[in-house]
């Protein structure tokens, strides 16, 4: 299944660079590897937001529950989920 994700991350003004700096490279790494196995297969920033809308491609909710939560930004995240099915007017 397909399901359109936006992340807004708010990262608490409170919190050290260096603790961001590190929560920011394990996101990166735990991304990167979803993306490599193909079930994140979008990732893109939203213009002048801290914010991405990514697609996801994983089998169920649940695992793309298990995925979100996750992140190690999933904390500090507002995450918005809409699953995506097939336009009947998609070209085969
Ligand atoms: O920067 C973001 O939008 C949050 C994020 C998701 C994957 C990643 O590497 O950063």
């Amino acid at each position: 299944m397909l399901y359109l994700v936006r992340m807004d991350v708010n990262i608490p003004l409170d919190m050290t660079e260096e603790r961001a700096n590190t929560i920011k490279a394990e996101e990166r790494e735990y991304s990167q590897k979803l993306q490599r196995d193909g079930r994140w297969a979008h990732l893109w920033r939203v213009v002048g937001e801290y914010s991405n809308y990514s697609v996801f491609d994983v089998v169920d909710n649940d695992e793309l529950h298990m995925l979100l939560s996750g992140l190690p930004l999933f904390p500090y995240m507002d995450i918005k989920v809409t699953p995506l099915a097939k336009h009947p007017s998609t070209a085969e």
